[in-house]
């Protein structure tokens, strides 16, 4: 590497370890690769929402077709049990944005 070439590297380590707020090289790359893993997840989480929100209007609307209610507030009420379970109370929170998202889409 040239002279050049090593201070644009040091420039753009500079920067990635103010992107992470980490205090070493090692660390930085170590938190900008976990990054790209959450960004990862994140996105397949966005889609497991819309495919849960798809799903929810297709029994929502036989359930409405069929001169039902929209809501089912004993199945809400197994799901949130079923988040609560598993994640704690925050689980709950979460479960209940799932519902308002996935409710009304009919
Ligand atoms: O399971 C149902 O009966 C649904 O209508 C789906 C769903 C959900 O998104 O989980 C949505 C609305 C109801 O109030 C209960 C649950």
């Amino acid at each position: 590497m040239n002279s050049t070439a090593v201070a644009a590297q040091k420039l753009v380590e500079k920067t990635l370890t103010e992107k992470t707020g980490a205090h070493t090289d090692e660390a930085a790359a170590l938190i900008a690769g976990a990054r790209e893993r959450i960004d990862s997840l994140d996105d397949r989480i966005i889609g497991l929402v819309q495919e849960r929100m798809a799903v929810s209007a297709v029994i929502q609307e036989a359930r409405v077709t069929s001169g039902g209610r929209r809501v089912n507030l004993s199945r809400e009420m197994e799901i949130l049990g079923q988040y609560r379970d598993a994640l704690g109370k925050p689980g709950t929170s979460l479960a209940m944005t799932l519902l308002e998202l996935c409710r009304g889409r009919v």
